[in-house]
């Protein structure tokens, strides 16, 4: 063999014996050749990295006493102590950043614009809600959009690509009737570029004559889901949008307070009481706008970092796990919603907790707030009313997830839902790794 040759296969031992923890070999080598402590293997991984990989502590404990360099990086970018935070070796982590604590939470939150239905395309102009001439100005205009919902469905017709569907956005001609008939009801939604304004139409009778008029397959949406996920992420945001004000309009037909009948203002953003006197026409009463409910989401994080506490609910297609969720309560904030939540339905107590995203979920009006948390105790005693089964799986368990292997111990949520963003975040997925 030549020098090469033998220097590699020499390399290519020292660096098995730091992957499979073998210190005795790895103590052997260095004590015969030192310059094998900083030489990259493949892909640029050092016996440190490939130690730490592993999470031997021991191994990397004596890498560093002996000199290993802690800041190079492999061909993704990534240190030792980058490579130990990714696969939940918190100890090792610990070892090499030089302190004792590593956070558990991961840093920063989810990018806005990666959640669905998250994006805001309109520019809502609320100050315009109360203008009733430029808002029938608008209504008049051969530009403004209009889009169509039936039973809380949108109008939608199939995209490009068969997958997707895509909103059908409509002009005032086509609409002729639908508009002038006394059950319609619109919702002015914003501004587009230009000025171009966009009204939500709501019908409840099904409108077979429009749909013959209007080219391509047309549909209304429906069941609401999954189909309100196969959306674009433009389209998603306005429809986040409408849904929820036309569900509020729905639900809330009479006024809360008094039961009196009521009249649709500000654009579709308000129902005002026709009772004088009521009190809903004093102070600050919030029956009379559209609700939005705030609901917890978290990803449980296990005390040993390297696990997390994923439940599942009975209507959940077979083998879905997801993050557990519930409505925050009046009088209740973010972290003791969170903590209560977790502690009802798995029965897990839980110390710090993180924000980290939110999204609207019109089903019919949810806002989730996502956190990520830690829990304190790891017991699960499963609240049967609520999930059917919650579990602490693996860092590598939800790797294989969400790489969707054949053997994965569990299915994702949706890239579409919170859930999946909560997680996926947690692993610190990216493109390199
Ligand atoms: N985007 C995402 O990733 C996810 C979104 N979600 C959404 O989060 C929402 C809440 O999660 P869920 O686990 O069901 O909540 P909870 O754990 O709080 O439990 C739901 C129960 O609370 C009751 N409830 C209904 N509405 C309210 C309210 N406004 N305030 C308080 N309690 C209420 C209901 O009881 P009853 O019906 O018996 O009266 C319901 O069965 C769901 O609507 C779901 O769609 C959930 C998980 C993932
Ligand atoms: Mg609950
Ligand atoms: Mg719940
Ligand atoms: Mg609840
Ligand atoms: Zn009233």
């Amino acid at each position: 063999m030549s020098d090469s040759g033998v220097r590699s296969d020499l390399l290519q031992r020292f660096l098995d014996a730091a992957s499979t923890g073998d210190m005795q070999t790895l103590m052997l080598m260095i004590d015969q050749s030192s310059d094998l402590l900083n030489q990259r293997g493949e892909k640029g991984w050092s016996a440190l990295m490939l130690a730490a990989r592993h999470g031997h502590q021991e191994v990397v404990k004596a890498l560093l006493e002996n000199g290993c360099d802690t800041s190079a990086q492999n061909g993704s970018g990534q240190t030792a102590r980058d490579v130990a935070v990714f696969w939940g070796h918190r100890h090792v982590a610990s070892l090499l950043s030089g302190s004792p604590d590593v956070d558990l939470l991961p840093s920063g939150g989810v990018q806005e614009l990666d959640i669905y239905f998250n994006r805001q395309m309109l520019d809502r102009k609320s100050e315009k809600r109360t203008d009733l001439a430029w808002i029938s100005e608008k209504q008049a205009d051969p530009d403004t959009v209009f889009i169509v919902f039936h039973d809380l469905c949108p109008l939608v017709r199939r995209g490009a690509q068969d997958t997707k569907t895509s909103v059908c956005r409509l002009r005032a001609p086509a609409l002729q009737k639908l508009l002038t008939h006394t059950h319609t009801l619109l919702v002015f939604l914003g501004v587009q570029k230009k000025e171009v304004a966009w009204f939500a139409v709501s019908t409840e009778d099904e409108p077979t004559d429009l749909l013959e008029t209007l080219e391509g397959e047309c549909f209304f949406l429906q069941p609401a889901m999954p189909g309100l996920l196969t959306m674009s992420d433009e389209d998603a945001g306005v429809v986040a949008q409408a849904r929820s004000v036309l569900a509020w309009h729905s639900r809330y037909r009479f006024c809360p307070t008094c039961g009196s009948n009521t009249r649709v203002e500000d654009g579709g953003y308000k129902r005002t009481c026709l009772r004088a006197g009521c009190r809903s026409l004093q102070g600050v009463y919030n029956t009379c706008y559209p609700r939005v409910d705030p609901v917890v989401i978290m990803l449980v994080i296990h005390p040993d970092g390297n696990q997390c506490l994923l439940g599942r609910k009975k209507i959940f297609p077979p083998g879905m796990f997801s993050c557990l969720a519930g409505f925050i309560e009046p009088g209740e904030c973010v972290e003791a919603a969170v903590r209560r939540e977790v502690q009802e339905e798995s029965g897990v107590q839980v110390s710090a907790i993180q924000y980290v995203c939110s999204q609207p979920w019109p089903m019919p009006s949810c806002l989730m707030i996502g956190c990520h948390c830690v829990a304190l105790t790891t017991d699960i005693n499963v609240d049967q009313q609520e999930l059917e089964e919650a579990r602490w799986f693996t860092r590598q368990q939800v790797i294989d997830a969400l790489l969707k292997h054949k053997h994965a111990a569990f299915i994702m949520p949706p890239q579409q839902a919170v859930a999946h963003q909560l997680i996926k975040h947690w692993i610190g997925f990216n493109a390199n790794l």
